[in-house]
């Protein structure tokens, strides 16, 4: 297959052009686009070859993207207009214009790219903004297919689900037979190709397979380097993550709590680290002590016995890099040492996971 030229709309911090990279399809990214200053640093620190807009996609004209002359369009619009959480304002929600734009773009490009892939969040399926997506790739001879996929399906101990739409331009067909249904596994393929050995080929971080087995320890987490630690445990290693007092009275009974052991995690938000409700899960560093135990009675005790007892647990946030390892990003992936510790957990919160991406990628071109 000749090298495909590849357009990553809404870039981020590049989980897209990872996964481009992981299902070893032969592209190139002509150009990515983000307005944030944040990811942008960090896409660029990563892509430093990669030719980067920051500037909104509104601002392209029609024959900026012509130049281009791209083969496939990547992209994760802007997902707080379609989240249960938000308003769900949909397409009066003015984070959609962008989308729309690119709606009313696609049609009059000089040549229509062959791929389209876009992710989204629950919930995207019964928008307005899908409705519009799905009749304008109709109007322009597109077939498509609809997903809502969690990691977890890959084996992988971290929950994400999201909507995925894959597009490809019409005489060409998908290797596997297309429904109008969303479909909530991965299909097979007809044609036997290698979108089903993904994760097992590719050099990911850590191979899906494994991870099912083993739990989060060694494939995911980073080394707990207790004697980095200061006073009261909040040191400059793995102890930073330590949740602090405060936080563990307010929440302790609302917390996630997952143990090194689990093959499970919630799906890590961009208020993790910040916010404790509904963000993320924290881990239970030292598991020789009881959940059951921690919590006994809490009620009953006085703050500075109820913190004496769930600092037992030694309760912590998972670092970035960890987040970054249940998101399927390679160990070669790093952040500019001036992203603070929450523009990491921001950024990586509004990402994707990269295998279950690489997978959809190798089954729409395969
Ligand atoms: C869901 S995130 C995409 C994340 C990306 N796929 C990644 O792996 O990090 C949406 C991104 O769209 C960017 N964005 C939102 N509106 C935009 C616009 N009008 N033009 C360009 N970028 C925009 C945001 O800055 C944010 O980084």
């Amino acid at each position: 297959m000749e090298q495909l030229r590849v357009l990553e709309l809404y870039s981020g911090i590049g989980g897209m052009h990872y996964a481009l990279k992981e299902c070893r399809v032969p592209a190139l990214v002509v150009a990515a686009v983000d307005v944030n200053t944040t990811a942008n640093e960090v896409y660029r620190h990563n892509f430093p070859a990669t030719p980067l807009w920051a500037k909104t996609i509104e601002g392209l004209t029609l024959d900026d993207f012509n130049r281009l002359d791209f083969d496939m369009i990547l992209m994760s619009p802007p997902c707080q207009p379609f989240t249960r959480i938000g308003l769900q304002g949909d397409v009066s929600d003015p984070r959609t214009k962008s989308f729309l734009y690119i709606l009313d773009i696609l049609p009059r490009l000089a040549k229509r790219p062959r791929f389209l892939l876009l992710e989204n969040v629950k919930g995207f399926e019964t928008s307005s903004a899908r409705d519009a997506l799905v009749k304008t790739l109709k109007d322009c001879g597109y077939s498509y297919q609809e997903f809502l996929l969690s990691p977890t399906c890959l084996g992988i101990p971290n929950s994400r689900l999201r909507y995925f739409l894959i597009a490809r331009v019409l005489p060409e067909s998908f290797s596997f037979q297309t429904t109008t249904e969303v479909l909530v596994a991965f299909p097979e393929s007809k044609r036997g190709n290698s979108a089903d050995r993904i994760p097992n080929s590719a050099p990911s971080h850590a191979p899906p397979q494994t991870a099912a087995r083993g739990g989060m320890r060694g494939d995911f987490l980073e080394e707990e380097e207790e004697e980095e630690e200061g006073e009261g445990g909040a040191g400059r290693g793995m102890g930073r993550y330590l949740l602090p007092p405060k936080t563990l009275l307010r929440y302790a009974l609302l917390m996630d709590i997952v143990r090194p052991s689990c093959r499970r995690s919630v799906c890590f938000t961009k208020g993790y680290g910040h916010y404790v409700e509904g963000t993320g899960s924290v881990l239970q560093s030292c598991t020789d002590a009881q959940v059951e135990t921690a919590f006994a009675a809490l009620d009953s005790l006085t703050d500075e016995q109820k913190l004496l007892q769930l600092s037992q647990l030694r309760l912590r946030y998972f670092s970035p890099r960890e987040i970054a390892n249940l998101m399927g990003f390679p160990s070669h992936f790093s952040f500019p040492e001036n992203t603070t510790i929450k523009q990491r957990y921001r950024v990586l919160g509004n990402s994707l996971n990269v295998h279950v991406v690489a997978r959809l990628i190798a089954l729409m071109v395969g």
